[in-house]
């Protein structure tokens, strides 16, 4: 499972959280403007705009799970099994495999509205990274500091669509989830009113009980909907300090503890949460046993160079001792 969000205080914030029984050696991962991007079918852009963010390097290669170019523009991939559905090539459209979507969009695109350009002549091919690394079954959201978008490959073609929620998670399609959280409109930050009959008077007997029947589960329909309420809900101040703190906040209320999600190889857990400033370009994060938060800056990199700038996570508690 995993939950990507997107947040506004005087900056914007772009993030998510990584939730998998493994872990493939990802790392921060800076992609400078003249390292040569070489598309399968799309021949060769050698000069884009730099992006940061989490990648697996192979072959020299960066394979992104999510990212933010220098203008600010974000995207995230998100498991999407069963509904994926990746297309052999076609020569009327631009054949992008899915490990390229984002090198693709985030090395020529601006703005969502950019991405829509590039978005209504895309065909995501389906062709393997390598035989040892086949490709994965994803869903996007693409995202501005004015809004955001998904992008699902399904079985009768490529759709797109308006996330006025900022918020996405896996499984079904993102129209379910949008129909879903009309279920919840009764959930409110506020003490509830009695509106259960007018025989008698309810009169709450503690706070937060506005926001009885939030679900609280690991499942994505309900992450879907926690991260929702907590985003759409979230207060906090203009500061770098106070925005990327309740960033986490919202990222931890659906953050999968080991041992509740059993899988076929062990637990899914959160592997990293991650909370890009899409305005300055810093990346930050922390992992399962790292609470501290660490930060890279892309731009204290040289972003005119040629090769990839690659950061190994730091994964250990850094506990700051006061006595
Ligand atoms: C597993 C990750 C998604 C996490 C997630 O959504 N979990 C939910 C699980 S579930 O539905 O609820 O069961 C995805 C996100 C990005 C993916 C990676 C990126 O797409 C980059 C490459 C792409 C290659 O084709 C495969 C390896 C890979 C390195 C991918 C491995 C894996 O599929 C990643 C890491």
């Amino acid at each position: 499972m995993c939950t990507a969000a997107t947040y506004k205080t005087k900056n914007h914030y772009f993030g998510r959280n990584l939730d998998y029984d493994f872990s493939y050696g990802e790392t921060v991962t800076i992609t400078p403007r003249n390292y040569p991007f070489r598309f399968r079918r799309m021949g060769e852009i050698p000069v884009h705009y730099a992006l940061i963010g989490m990648a697996f390097i192979q072959q020299d290669y960066p394979l992104y799970y999510d990212a933010t170019n220098e203008m600010g523009l974000s995207m995230a991939g998100l498991n999407f099994p069963g509904n994926a559905d990746y297309k052999p090539e076609d020569p009327e459209k631009d054949n992008i495999t899915p490990f390229e979507f984002i090198p693709w969009i985030l090395g020529q695109c601006a703005t969502v509205d950019e991405a829509r350009e590039k978005l209504a002549r895309l065909s995501l091919l389906n062709e393997n990274f390598t035989p040892q690394l086949p490709l994965s079954p994803l869903h996007w959201m693409i995202s501005d500091r004015n809004e955001s978008i998904v992008v699902e490959s399904v079985k009768d073609g490529l759709k797109i669509y308006d996330n006025p929620v900022g918020i996405m998670t896996n499984n079904p399609t993102f129209d379910f989830h949008l129909t879903n959280l009309v279920n919840y409109m009764g959930i409110s930050r506020e003490d509830p009113k009695s509106r259960f009959s007018d025989q008698i008077q309810f009169v709450p007997y503690g706070r937060g009980m506005g926001s009885i029947g939030l679900p609280g589960d690991l499942s994505s329909a309900s992450r879907f909907v926690k991260a929702a309420f907590t985003r759409l809900n979230s207060f906090s101040g203009e500061s770098e300090s106070e925005s990327i703190s309740q960033f986490f906040h919202i990222l931890a209320s659906v953050a999968q503890q080991k041992g509740c999600c059993q899988t076929a190889q062990g637990f899914e857990y959160t592997i990293y949460s991650s909370c890009c400033n899409t305005d300055k370009g810093i990346y930050y994060y922390t992992t399962y046993e790292n609470s501290q938060i660490t930060g890279v800056d892309m731009h204290r990199e040289d972003l005119d160079g040629r090769n990839l700038v690659s950061y190994p996570l730091i994964e250990g508690q850094q506990i700051l001792m006061q006595n």
